[in-house]
Order: C-alpha cells, then sequence, then structure tokens
C-alpha cells in the first residue's frame, strides 16, 4: 500500500467560545482563544490518499487532480474566511481543529472516491505546535 499526500494552506479567523457559556466560562476553558475580537491561523492542510501505483503511470492518485478537489470543496469556502460566521459547517460546532479536519474528510471524501482514489487521513496543522489527524469512515468504492 502507498500514501501519497498533497499540502494545501489557507488563512482563517476564529473564536473559541460557546454561545451557551458566560465569558468567565469560555475564558477559563479557552483561554486567549475566546478572545470576543477573534484571532487567525495559517492553516496548514495536508491530505493523504491511499492504493497502489498504476502499472502506467505510478501513480496512486495524480497530485494535481487532488489539489484541484482540495482547493476547490475546501480552501476556496475557508480562505480569508471568518469560520465561526461565514462557513456553515461550523454552525452547530466550534471550528477546532478536530472539527475542521472531520468537516474537511465529509467534503473530501466521495470527491476522492469518484476520481477513483481512497480518501486515508485528513491532518491540519492549526499552529507549529498544534495539529489534529482524521481517519474517518471510507469512502465508496
Ligand atoms: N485540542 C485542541 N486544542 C486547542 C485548539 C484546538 O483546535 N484543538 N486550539 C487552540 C486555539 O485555537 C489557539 O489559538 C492556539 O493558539 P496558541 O495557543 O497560540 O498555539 P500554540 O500552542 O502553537 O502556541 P504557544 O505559544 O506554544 O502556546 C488552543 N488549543
Amino acid at each position: 500500500m502507498h500514501y501519497v499526500t498533497r499540502r494545501e494552506t489557507f488563512n482563517a479567523a476564529h473564536k473559541l467560545a460557546l454561545p451557551t457559556w458566560s465569558d468567565e466560562r469560555n475564558r477559563e476553558v479557552f483561554g486567549k482563544c475566546a478572545n470576543a475580537n477573534w484571532h487567525g491561523h495559517n492553516y496548514d492542510l495536508r491530505v493523504t490518499v491511499s492504493g497502489s501505483p498504476d502499472p502506467v503511470t505510478g501513480f496512486v492518485m495524480d497530485a494535481k487532480v487532488l489539489s484541484q478537489i482540495i482547493k476547490r470543496t475546501v480552501v476556496d469556502v475557508l480562505d480569508h474566511s471568518n469560520l465561526n460566521l461565514d462557513v456553515d459547517w461550523f454552525r452547530d460546532r466550534l471550528p477546532t481543529t478536530e472539527n475542521l479536519t472531520t468537516a474537511i474528510w465529509e467534503r473530501l471524501v466521495d470527491e476522492v472516491s469518484a476520481a477513483g482514489s481512497a480518501l486515508y487521513r485528513v491532518r491540519l496543522y492549526e499552529t507549529e505546535n498544534i495539529y489534529a489527524d482524521y481517519y474517518g469512515p471510507a469512502g465508496r468504492p
């Protein structure tokens, strides 16, 4: 089995604060991430597909095709956005790194399957020190 990873980047603003909690409680749990006036991150996304290389092309999946899928379904939606206010993926969940990886998986899995490959992992760096991995349910063959 081979694993091929495509990197894409986007930047976005967010805050981590539950609307049903008091400011004090949000501050206690989420610290400076709960600041009322937002903060931004330069997100670094790594999308990995798995499979066997095609005997002719040597590709598991053309990384350029994977890039086009990621840009259309994820980057074009998230880049330069306010994740809490602008992106309906986060209407009912906070835009944590973990929740972003789940939402990104949900947008990519069928698109990657339709392109003849299998989504293996979504990794997202929020900062140099924080990243999340998500291995979701496999797509349809
Ligand atoms: N499990 C998670 N923990 C945290 C998340 C997250 O998405 N999942 N997010 C945050 C905040 O968004 C916060 O903005 C992170 O920024 P910061 O604390 O500056 O990040 P670093 O740890 O890289 O910086 P240090 O200077 O090393 O503290 C927090 N937690």
